[in-house]
């Protein structure tokens, strides 16, 4: 039994809260990929009994095109595609799924792009085993606020524990 976790990070942040949330999900179920959603295979193509997606919020929701090209002009590397294109080109996802986003801290503004990929994730079928959790950064570049990664793995280590007995220790 094995989760897999697909994130989106144009300065690393998300890709830190990431590798915490494998980490802590490791101690109970296998981890069999934890990649940048650039380099994953079709979100409808993936095989796990638990998919971990994560996003950094741009504008609110989940990044596009143009808010990419802003991180990009502010330095960041963001991929050519995100979460949102990942999820949307899928055909359908029958199989549980948790979400997180990295965020600003202050100002603290509205809207998560967990939200928005929890929202997508569900309208192709997913069911959500934890509420859209958030992590956060300090300013657009991070670095993650200190203890978020700690929060993180504890995180991990909870949704583990939220998949039923017969997916955990097989
Ligand atoms: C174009 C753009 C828009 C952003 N909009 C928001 C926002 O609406 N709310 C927020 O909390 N953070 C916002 N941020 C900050 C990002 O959440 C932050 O850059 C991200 O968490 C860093 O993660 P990463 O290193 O994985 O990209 C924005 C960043 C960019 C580049």
């Amino acid at each position: 039994m094995d989760a897999v976790i697909v994130y989106e990070s144009a300065w690393g942040n998300t890709k830190a809260i990431a590798e915490a949330v494998a980490e802590g999900i490791a101690a109970t179920i296998d981890v069999g990929m934890v990649l940048d959603v650039n380099s994953a295979p079709p979100a409808d193509s993936v095989a796990a009994d638990l998919l971990v997606v994560g996003a950094p919020t741009h504008a609110f929701g989940l990044s596009r095109p143009q808010t990419r090209e802003e991180a990009s002009r502010r330095g960041g590397h963001p991929g050519d595609i995100g979460l949102r294109e990942w999820i949307n080109t899928a055909e359908g996802l029958r199989l549980p799924v948790a979400v997180f986003d990295t965020h600003v801290r202050r100002p603290n503004l509205p809207g998560a792009a967990s939200n928005k990929a929890a929202k997508l994730l569900r309208r192709r079928g997913a069911s959500l085993v934890a509420k859209p959790e958030s992590f956060y950064v300090d300013g657009y570049e991070g670095p993650v606020l200190p203890g978020e990664i700690d929060r993180a793995t504890k995180w991990g280590v909870e949704l583990a524990r939220l998949l039923p007995q017969s997916s955990r220790g097989a």
